[in-house]
């Protein structure tokens, strides 16, 4: 699809309804851990629309002083649990990054008010590594913009089974969800539109090769700066 920005790759019924299934149900392996929570924006205080969880060994986390990682969720003070081992494949198999994703931000749209304003995802230490995000239940519809909150937007919708990767400028970009279309999916029972979005928060070290490249260097150099 044509959005005017490099890097969005949009792939529609990329999971099969089976396939979503099972990444409900690993959905609520998570919160049975990392119950939902309902953070309030920095500042002003004022909650989002929308739950929040996530598994990994960094959860995105949102208070009164602001966005960041934490190892650990903010009412239970328990480590995240793991990101479960289909989404990690998911990621190898679609992201093309070298390192694996610290954080699922799993996130909960219900009811005709649920939203996520355009912001851009700006809390993570590698600004290299792509986003991905997967689409469960009722169908959203999501806006993409540019790289400034005054370029142009457009809307589109995004149904189960949707996965989106933004890499290059798209990994940078302003986007945001409008509304959810109530009902229009079966997948989550009571309704609503579960969202995982898999991030790498830090750098990633040096790959083997390199780590081997800096030891010859060392060893011929006798270096131990
Ligand atoms: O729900 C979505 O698809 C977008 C989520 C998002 O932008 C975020 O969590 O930063
Ligand atoms: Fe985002």
């Amino acid at each position: 699809m044509r959005t005017g920005i490099d890097g969005f790759t949009l792939l529609p019924d990329h999971l099969d309804r089976a396939a979503q299934a099972q990444l409900l149900s690993l959905v609520d392996d998570i919160t049975a851990v990392a119950p939902f929570d309902r953070y309030v924006m920095p500042g002003s205080g004022r909650p989002f629309s929308i739950d929040m969880t996530n598994a990994g060994p960094l959860g995105w986390v949102a208070d009164k002083s602001g966005y960041r990682y934490s190892p650990t969720h903010l009412k239970t003070g328990q480590p995240w649990p793991p990101i479960p081992d289909p989404l990690l494949s998911l990621w190898r198999e679609v992201a093309g990054y070298r390192a694996d994703p610290e954080c699922c931000l799993v996130n909960l749209y219900r009811g005709p008010a649920a939203k996520l304003g355009l912001h851009r995802d700006e809390d993570e230490q590698d600004p290299d590594a792509p986003i991905l995000n997967v689409s469960l239940g009722d169908t959203a519809i999501f806006r993409l913009g540019g790289a400034t909150r005054k370029d142009p937007t457009r809307s589109f919708t995004v149904s189960s089974g949707t996965v989106m990767l933004f890499s290059g400028p798209a990994r940078h970009a302003y986007h945001g969800i409008d509304r959810i279309l109530p009902g229009s999916s079966t997948l989550v029972p009571g309704g609503g539109r579960v969202n995982l979005t898999l991030r790498r928060v830090t750098p990633p070290v040096p790959s083997p090769q390199g780590a081997c490249a800096f030891t010859q260097f060392q060893q011929a150099f006798g270096s131990t700066a």
